[in-house]
């Protein structure tokens, strides 16, 4: 089953690193970046190796590292944890060479937060060390200058195409900022859930849950995939009980409702 929940803690908060391990988030995102003051990055840095190889079990985890900071990725890399790299601001695949170079086999997410990166997004996509795409949408709507809905429902079915173009998973979207609105949290998700984007980044455990039960499928979705799955057994046409007609065109999605690759 891909990830549908990962939550960001920031790297100068090593207090919080075991409550987000027990969040319930599937992926923890240790932040060397933006949740990181400038005066607070080496600190950051030693807290989250410190971590990193004290470690035993638990969710799966990534870092984010500042754009050009070789010094986080080697000493990410010395911890011999087996995490995955948050790159931001990623605007072009020339952006990864180094990184791929110094963190051989560590799976890269790849943060498209600029009209720039999101015009490159196929060509980042196609980089063989990029194993997922991200969003940042707080830092693409200060690019473009919008917070409105279509541009970014725009820049997330872009960024979806590009990704599965890529045959990499269909990305997460980005942090919801408003920590006390639930409701509009889950409002957006389910906005991004139906356009085809799968899971969501949080700022704050309490986001979690929300985003686990958007992506959780419904009653509904379970028997219908269920159902095509034991319909097209053998291939070929089927009618299900309902009336619908399904042939092997409809086997990708009931797959991916039951988590099945
Ligand atoms: C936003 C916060 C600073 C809020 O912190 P605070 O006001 O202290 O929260 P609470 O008092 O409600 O905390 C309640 C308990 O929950 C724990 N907690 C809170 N946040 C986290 C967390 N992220 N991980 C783990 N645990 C957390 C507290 O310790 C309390 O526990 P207890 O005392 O036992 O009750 C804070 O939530 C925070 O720092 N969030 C992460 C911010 C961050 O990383 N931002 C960067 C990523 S988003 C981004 O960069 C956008 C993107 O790039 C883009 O461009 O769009
Ligand atoms: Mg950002």
């Amino acid at each position: 089953m891909n990830p549908v929940s990962a939550l960001y803690v920031p790297g100068d908060r090593p207090d919080r690193f075991d409550k987000a391990a027990a969040s319930g988030a599937d992926v923890v995102i240790l932040d060397l970046e933006d949740a990181v003051a400038g005066d607070a990055k080496a600190a950051a840095l030693d807290h989250v190796t410190a971590w990193l190889r004290g470690r035993t079990g638990g969710p799966a985890v990534q870092v984010r590292v500042n754009p050009g900071a070789d010094h986080e990725i080697r000493a990410v890399r010395a911890t011999g944890a087996r995490v995955g790299l948050r790159i931001p601001k990623v605007e072009a695949p020339e952006d990864l060479g180094a990184v791929a170079s110094l963190a051989p086999g560590l799976p890269l997410t790849a943060l498209i937060e600029s009209a720039r990166g999101l015009e490159h997004a196929a060509a980042i996509a196609a980089h063989p060390a990029v194993a997922a795409l991200a969003l940042g949408e707080a830092d693409l709507a200060g690019d473009l200058g919008s917070t409105a809905d279509a541009v970014l429902d725009h820049a997330r079915i872009r960024l979806l195409v590009a990704a599965r173009a890529a045959d990499l998973p269909a990305p997460m979207l980005s942090a919801y900022p408003r920590i006390q609105d639930l409701d509009g949290l889950r409002a957006d998700t389910e906005r991004g859930r139906a356009l085809g984007l799968r899971g969501r980044t949080a700022v704050h455990p309490k986001q979690i849950p929300v985003i686990r039960e958007v992506f959780a499928p419904t009653p509904e979705e379970t028997a219908w995939a269920e159902a095509v799955l034991a319909a097209l057994e053998h291939g070929g046409v089927a009618t299900l009980p309902s009336g619908e007609m399904v042939d092997p065109a409809m086997l990708g999605r009931a797959r991916a409702i039951l988590g099945i690759r």
